[in-house]
């Protein structure tokens, strides 16, 4: 937890009670139901918890912004950020339902009102726009992109373009990448935004860790 202080030092009480609680409810989850290889438990506040963090380093969502979270799994980038911020709307989506479970158990056990989950591919979510996609260890981008593109509005909701502060971001693709990404960006299409979280955060485990931003 220091780790995501060290940070981060303006959470209110609400948000430290509820990234304190996370550590055991996950130990107790992952038990029952591998959501986070059992090694990378011990280092849950930095491998999973800041590293779905770095997203909010870099990205202000306005209130009433609308995001999803593609492969959430046991919930990550999708739950740390639905508690940074509060007045986000977070959709956590994953086509293996038993994760999603684990999901529903963290968020109700530390109140969160803002992140529900659906059992589906993200293919078949019709239904929905959203401001953002978010996505950590899911597919190579151009796959990726493929399936957020549709998902994606073209412009801010009419209720946070008032909301949306000079150099805040357009809507798009934000996903967590690592290592070498020339070729994926290539075979992607795309011409993405990538930040270095090295540049964020010193801990080694970030070295060769990116934020690949794909505005639409
Ligand atoms: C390696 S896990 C990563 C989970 C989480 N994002 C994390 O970083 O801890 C990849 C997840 O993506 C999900 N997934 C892969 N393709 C998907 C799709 N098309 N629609 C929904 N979920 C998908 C898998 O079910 C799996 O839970």
């Amino acid at each position: 937890m220091d780790i995501v202080q060290k940070y981060f030092d303006d959470f209110t009480a609400t948000q430290q009670d509820q990234l304190k609680a996370l550590e055991e409810l996950y130990r107790d989850w992952n038990e029952k139901i591998n959501v986070i290889s059992r090694k990378d438990i011990e280092s849950l506040y930095e491998k999973h918890v800041l590293h779905s963090l770095s997203i909010a380093a870099v990205f202000h969502f306005p209130p009433g912004t609308q995001v999803v979270d593609l492969g959430a799994g046991g919930g990550f980038p999708g739950v740390p950020l639905a508690i940074f911020f509060p007045e986000v709307e977070f959709l956590l989506v994953d086509s293996i339902g038993k994760k999603l479970k684990v999901v529903d158990a963290v968020s109700e056990a530390i109140g969160l009102k803002n992140l529900q989950t659906r059992h589906c591919r993200i293919e078949d979510v019709k239904d929905k726009k959203f401001d953002f996609v978010v996505s950590r260890a899911v597919a190579p981008l151009k796959d990726l992109w493929q399936w957020s593109r549709p998902l994606i509005r073209k412009d801010p909701a009419k209720h946070t373009v008032r909301l949306i502060e000079k150099g805040d971001h357009a809507p798009g693709l934000i996903c967590l990448k690592g290592g070498d990404l020339t070729q994926e960006i290539f075979e992607s299409g795309t011409r993405p935004h990538i930040m270095a979280i090295s540049d964020l955060f010193t801990e080694p485990f970030f070295e060769e860790k990116y934020l690949v931003y794909v505005p639409k």
